[in-house]
């Protein structure tokens, strides 16, 4: 106790510091909370699981002179510079390429069970990242492209089943979609996950479910460890499985061929070809004959797989969610983006999946689809980004002071970022010609200003695939699919369905928002900021004689 009164005392005593020194930080700032009761004031302004970029987005707009300031959450969160301004971002993620903090691996540990290329710095990240690259790579994720087109022709089938009758999830529908291609292209699983429930999901999305990388509410719940580590044996179990598995084909294989797999150029795992990598550098010259995998890799590989399945799943599956959305909100849009798929791959609706699992690089082609994704991540994006200051860098502020960083935590939020009107011409608004027009134009994209992925040697490892992901979902969607949100029926139902204490509160309470910035779309809390309630939805077939 002792301790973590002093621990306290000296934390606040340099923030008390720094804010006499005129550190840009939100007035309110209090020797027993910091900014804790600053941060409420602004979440309570939005729906309560509203994605905590949305609060930053708001409480940054009264830092325009600055683009950057201090929020002391300690103990729950780390002390950090909340940074939107592109140039200082660049720095922190360029010039400096300052290393990620503790935190990075501490917050996901229970989700990814323990050191991954997230947390690692220097030498570990460097070797992890060079061996898990290439499964990565644009040209091993064409080869994917056809089970990838199978996958959104499940999604696709799904969708018509639906057409003419209730309100249904389309988030759910995405995220089965995504978490069949990230298991399938990191571990080579095939679990057919669109029709049937599986161990990996139930046990990833309980995990998530208990997990929040800030709120106190979550952290401090005494079951949440227990509920995370049980589901944590099982996701480990059966990863090893399926590890020894890939070992004993990648060593059958070059036995009876002599050639390595990646040789005779069929579709290869992430984790494949780390352990292609791993048999070429071992040390051991009888390893085709070793019966199993060195434990301690085999431990950090089943973390990179545990990682990707959080980091790439519901990033991918919200991104694709709100792109859907975006095309039922935006009819011109959505219009060039079916004009561009009957040029690129025929009018022949029917025939799209043949054709693009023929030709995968056709996707290459669709610039407009590409152009709408990219914008489609500039107004949702999902994710963020963390590094650890030094006492080197410093970050300058927008109105000339020279911030230091030693000792505290950098995030780039990137929804301020991605909305800086000083730097984006009409940033609220859906433009995805924005991506089309060349430097010099006005709406040309600022150097830095946008940043889903991040930029730098740590950018995003799945970039490549997720985009590719959501091109061939677009591709095999736009022409044949209309969404209409239902959240109006949606909240009806609720309220019929609401238990007496529910509606009690609903008629006494003080009502909670609903909408952000009067819209019900938002993006929540939810590992990869789902949106709002799963987007309840009617889809209905396009009418290709009326479009
Ligand atoms: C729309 C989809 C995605 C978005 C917006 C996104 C965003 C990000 C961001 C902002 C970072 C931090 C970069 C930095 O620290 O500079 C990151 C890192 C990372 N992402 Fe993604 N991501 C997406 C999809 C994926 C996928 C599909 C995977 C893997 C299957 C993945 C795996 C990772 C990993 C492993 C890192 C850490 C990279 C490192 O430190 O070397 N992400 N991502």
């Amino acid at each position: 106790m002792a301790y973590l009164v002093s621990m306290t005392y000296q934390h606040r005593a340099r923030i008390s510091k720094l804010r006499k020194q005129g550190f840009p930080m939100p007035d309110g700032w209090s020797w027993f909370f910091g900014h804790s009761l600053v941060l409420f004031r602004y979440t309570s302004r939005f729906p309560p699981l509203a994605n905590i970029g949305i609060p930053m987005r708001e409480l940054s707009k009264e830092f325009a002179d600055t683009e950057m300031f201090l929020m002391d959450l300690w103990p729950s969160y780390p002390s950090s510079i909340v940074c939107f301004n592109p140039e200082a971002a660049n720095l922190a993620t360029q010039k400096y390429n300052l290393p990620k903090p503790p935190k990075a691996g501490t917050s996901v540990e229970p989700i990814v069970g323990g050191p991954s290329i997230l947390s690692f710095n220097n030498s570990d990240w460097k070797k992890w990242r060079a061996l898990l690259n290439p499964g990565f790579s644009a040209q091993s994720l064409m080869n994917h492209v056809p089970f990838i087109v199978d996958c959104a022709q499940v999604f696709c089938d799904k969708l018509r089943a639906n057409v003419g009758k209730g309100i249904f999830s389309l988030d759910d529908y995405a995220t089965r979609l995504t978490f069949d291609v990230i298991m399938k292209v990191t571990l080579d699983s095939d679990i057919n996950y669109q029709r049937h429930e599986h161990i990996i999901p139930t046990a990833i999305n309980t995990i998530t479910r208990w997990h929040s990388f800030w709120d106190p509410r979550i952290l401090l719940n005494p079951i949440r460890p227990i509920v995370q580590r049980y589901y944590g044996r099982k996701m480990v179990n059966y990863i090893n499985k399926e590890l020894q598995r890939r070992f004993e084909e990648l060593k059958a294989e070059r036995k009876t061929s002599g050639a390595a797999p990646r040789k005779l150029k069929r579709p290869l795992s992430v984790i494949s070809l780390a352990l292609e990598d791993y048999i070429d550098e071992s040390k051991d010259s009888n390893i085709l004959e070793t019966a199993t995998l060195d434990k301690d890799f085999a431990a950090i590989v089943s973390n990179h797989i545990r990682l990707f399945l959080f980091a790439g799943n519901d990033t991918t599956s919200a991104t694709i969610v709100f792109a859907l959305h975006l095309m039922s909100k935006y009819p011109e849009p959505c219009s060039q983006l079916r004009k561009e798929h009957d040029s690129i791959f025929g009018a022949d609706v029917s025939k799209t999946a043949e054709v693009l699992k023929a030709q995968p690089a056709l996707l290459n082609q669709c610039r407009y689809t590409l152009a709408f994704v990219k914008e489609t991540l500039r107004l949702y994006p999902p994710g963020a980004n963390m590094r650890l200051g030094t006492s080197e860098a410093t970050l300058p502020a927008l109105n000339g002071k020279i911030l230091p960083t030693e000792g505290l935590n950098i995030i780039l939020v990137h929804q301020p970022i991605h909305m800086n009107p000083r730097i984006w011409l009409k940033p609220n608004e859906f433009i995805p010609e924005r991506w089309l027009v060349e430097p010099g134009h006005e709406l040309y994209p600022p150097s830095g200003a946008y940043r889903p992925f991040d930029i730098g040697p740590r950018r995003c490892i799945g970039q490549e695939l997720s985009l590719t992901e959501i091109r061939t979902v677009l591709v095999m969607t736009a022409r044949n699919f209309h969404f209409k949100p239902a959240y109006e029926d949606w909240d009806q139902i609720q309220a019929q369905q609401a238990g007496f204490w529910t509606k009690m509160i609903r008629q006494f309470g003080k009502e909670e928002p609903n909408t952000v910035y009067d819209d019900r779309v938002y993006q929540t809390e939810k590992a990869g900021t789902h949106p709002s309630d799963g987007y309840p939805c009617r889809v209905e077939l396009v009418d290709s004689k009326a479009e």
